[in-house]
């Protein structure tokens, strides 16, 4: 592919996107001083990714393939800073499955990866003078407005703790850290990049320019909810996993406004569809019903929801079809990569309660695990013991996230 002007990278990066601040200094970069925009994505290694990763994804492929130099942040401390949402214990298991889960996803959908770096938050966020620059944002940045800048981040609690009002000048302070000319994130970062942009000049650093993905809704419309498995697709849910929620998800005929599943095609399948240089969505419907059909375009295909000649249950079906496709190389890698299993066990441990039934069911019956008592290596041991042996897991977290400073 020959090189792209300095025009089109700039309309490639810019391809999609909610909304950009200070754009001047992305065409001051590329533009002038003709070298590649240094930019970075994070993400928090809490829960399992979602089918909604997609979406950053795609944006990193533009970057890639307007030049740029693009690294992920593996932001593992901010992980634990937002209410805990990964246990210290936990939080190394997660960030490298993270890191797998993210190099699948982008060979999936046909991006190379050697220009991209992964960096994880631990390994220079420990450090003397990232510290040091913490206090003096800290120091020039009010409660109330650390509050407000993580709002629609930090998860919001009737206790909040102190961790919530860190998270966000962190992320400000990683811009600087990172060595970057951009952030870019989905619109629900916006007030911590406006936070970032006020406040990193006054401590005497450059301010970014910032690059805002649209928040795409989960499958029963609305946000993706966590606590709602429904509503959004896991990367490596099963072909039959994929139909069942999709059966599940709202999806009123004509309705082209708040329909979780139109929505998945337009930022989802067509943006995954285009990086491929073929922007088709394919309906395998019955002939009866028409016969199959393909569309080559987001506007064409909602044009014929919204008339009625394309119905909700066909439109599932070409969903279904592209999403299995999408996530089948996914779910290969992972049954052939034990490392990849393993880590998934450690990052995502079972519930208690299933564990228990597990080890029950191994060392047979007739045992009470509530008598006071916890079974290790298949015998009962005084719950105190086990706990002094093991630790909380805190410590041992510590160091492992500790670098030479
Ligand atoms: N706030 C981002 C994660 C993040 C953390 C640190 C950063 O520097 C950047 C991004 C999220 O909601 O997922």
């Amino acid at each position: 592919m020959a090189e792209l002007s300095a025009t089109e990278k700039i309309a490639l990066i810019k391809q999609g996107l909610q909304e950009v601040l200070q754009e001047d200094i992305i065409v001051d970069v590329i533009e002038k001083q003709q070298r590649p925009l240094k930019i970075y994505w994070g993400t928090a290694p809490t829960g399992r990714p979602h089918c909604g990763y997609f979406v950053p994804m795609v944006k990193i492929a533009h970057f890639l393939q307007a030049g740029c130099e693009v690294k992920v942040l593996l932001a593992d401390i901010h992980a634990f800073l937002d209410n805990m949402k990964a246990p210290l214990e936990l939080v190394a298991h997660r960030a490298k499955y993270y890191e797998l889960v993210i190099k699948s996803v982008l060979r999936a959908i046909g991006v190379s990866i050697e220009k991209l770096t992964f960096v994880k938050g631990s390994d220079y966020q420990l450090k003397q003078e990232y510290t040091m620059d913490l206090f003096r944002l800290s120091s020039i940045v009010t409660e109330h407005d650390a509050k407000k800048a993580g709002a629609e981040v930090v998860k919001q609690v009737a206790s909040p703790l102190l961790s919530g009002l860190i998270y966000p000048l962190m992320q400000a302070l990683d811009e600087e850290h990172l060595g970057v000319d951009a952030q870019f994130g989905g619109v629900d970062q916006r007030k911590i990049f406006t936070l970032a942009a006020e406040n990193l000049t006054k401590i005497g650093f450059k301010e970014r320019a910032h690059l805002m993905n649209p928040m795409v809704p989960g499958l029963a419309g609305g946000k993706m909810s966590a606590s709602d498995p429904n509503s959004k697709i896991d990367l490596l849910d099963k072909p039959e996993v994929v139909k069942s929620k999709l059966r599940k998800a709202v999806c009123a005929p004509q309705d082209t406004e708040d329909n979780g599943v139109l929505s998945f095609v337009e930022y989802v399948l067509f943006p995954i569809a285009q990086l491929s240089g073929e922007p088709i969505f394919h309906v395998p419907r019955p002939d009866k019903y028409g016969g199959p059909v393909d569309y080559s375009s987001f506007e064409k295909l909602k044009e014929a929801y919204a008339d009625g000649s394309l119905q909700p249950g066909d439109l599932k079906a070409g969903v279904e079809q592209a999403l299995n496709a999408l996530l089948a190389p996914i779910q290969a890698e992972y049954t052939a990569d034990e490392e990849w299993q393993n880590i998934a066990e450690l990052a995502y441990p079972p519930p208690v309660a299933e564990k228990k039934k597990k080890k029950e069911k191994k060392i047979g019956t007739g045992y009470h695990a509530n008598k006071g008592a916890v079974v290790a290596d298949g015998k009962a041991k005084p719950k105190e013991a086990v706990k002094e042996a093991v630790g909380t897991g805190a410590e041992e977290a510590l160091e492992k996230l500790k670098v030479d400073n």
